[in-house]
């Protein structure tokens, strides 16, 4: 998958921007505040609805604008050469469209614009809730098991209407949302248990690639004791549950524990070693996806240069140079991101006060 050409207006303060990016590489540099990240985040938006920056779209909107809108040429390994547009209004009313017909939900979107992101803020993968790291799995499960959206909104909705029992206390329906709740239970955690194993051996080789230095292990928690089967962790915690009116127990409460040792790996090494740490697991999900699904991610490596030093910045975009994905990467220096690695496939472009120019 990439982007061919990338159309935006009334993004934060940049000036319609079109662009011609490059399959491979694409340098995107400029000074403090000039869009660079913008960029970025109008094609994460794109990709899932969301910016990587704010959990409020309406920051993301132009100060003097009514509407984002964006248009992509894309080349898709499984469909060929397509289009996506999307127009997003102040109300936050949105219309998406694929080669021309509405999309029905922003995940067929996602399907179709995978995306990973490694940012100054990337940490949160490690540091961040248990949230963050369900959401990782879930970004695997999800682009190549075709039926995962559709099973984990059934697991939504089978949880909410047990808790909603529990809330209630109305005890003659709780076994029947509970045999419910069970089952859509293990469907999500088998998927998820199932991308772990695949996960692991390429998170590691892509780790030891990165920085052989460093050892962390990752040990995945379902929700619920590994060794008692739901049914019987549910019955005993019943009780309690309809206290707190809430479940307890289950894939929501599942965690991707990310170690050094037996500590947290957050707590442990430093920033820049952190870094390399969640680059290596989006550099792997993406390769991951690549092996399974015979389609690339595109990679959005914003502040290259970030807790990075000259040798890990290096090793990274030898890294993503050899996946033969398209990247966006920013810098504040031209330097900073041609001193390391002169890819053969690039374009650099340069932005200036919310415009960009390719050089
Ligand atoms: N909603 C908005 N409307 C207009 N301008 C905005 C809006 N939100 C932010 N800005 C401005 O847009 C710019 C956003 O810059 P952006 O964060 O993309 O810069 P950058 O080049 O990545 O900077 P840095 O190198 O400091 O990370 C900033 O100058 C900011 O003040």
């Amino acid at each position: 998958m990439s982007i061919r050409q990338l159309k935006v207006s009334g993004v934060r303060n940049l000036q319609p921007l079109e662009i011609t990016p490059h399959a491979g590489v694409n340098f995107i540099y400029g000074d403090n505040g000039c869009g660079k990240t913008s960029i970025l985040e109008a094609i994460a938006l794109m990709a899932s609805g969301k910016s990587f920056r704010t959990t409020k779209i309406q920051h993301v909107l132009n100060h003097e604008a009514d509407r984002i809108e964006m248009f992509l040429e894309v080349d898709d390994e499984e469909r060929g050469v397509c289009t996506m547009d999307s127009l997003r209004l102040k109300n936050g009313d949105t219309l998406l469209k694929l080669n021309g017909s509405v999309l029905t939900s922003q995940a067929e979107a996602a399907h179709w614009l995978p995306v990973q992101i490694i940012d100054p803020n990337t940490f949160k993968l490690l540091s961040g809730s248990p949230e963050e790291r369900r959401q990782f799995i879930d970004w695997g499960v999800f682009h190549v098991e075709h039926k995962f959206m559709e099973q984990w909104k059934t697991f939504r909705k089978q949880l909410k209407q047990r808790n909603a029992v529990l809330k209630q206390k109305e005890l003659e329906w709780l076994p029947t949302w509970t045999a419910g709740f069970i089952e859509s239970a293990e469907v999500i955690d088998q998927h998820r248990q199932a991308y772990l194993k695949r996960f692991k051996p390429e998170f590691e080789k892509i780790l030891s690639q990165l920085d052989e230095s460093i050892d962390v292990q990752l040990a995945y928690y379902r929700g619920w004791d590994k060794d008692t089967p739901l049914v019987d962790v549910l019955e005993k915690q019943q009780e309690r549950d309809l206290v707190i009116g809430y479940t307890q127990s289950g894939p929501h409460r599942a965690e991707l524990r990310i170690k050094v040792g037996k500590l947290p790996a957050a707590e442990i090494l430093s920033r820049g070693q952190q870094k390399t740490v969640v680059s290596a697991l989006k550099i792997a999900q993406g390769a991951l996806f690549q092996q399974e699904s015979q389609r690339r991610t595109i990679y959005l490596v914003d502040d290259l240069a970030s807790e990075l030093d000259e040798k890990h910045r290096h090793a990274l975009c030898k890294l993503l140079e050899s996946l033969d994905c398209q990247v966006f990467i920013t810098s504040i220096d031209k330097e900073k991101l041609t001193d390391v690695w002169q890819p053969s496939a690039s374009k650099m472009f340069h932005v200036e006060q919310g415009v960009i120019v390719e050089e």
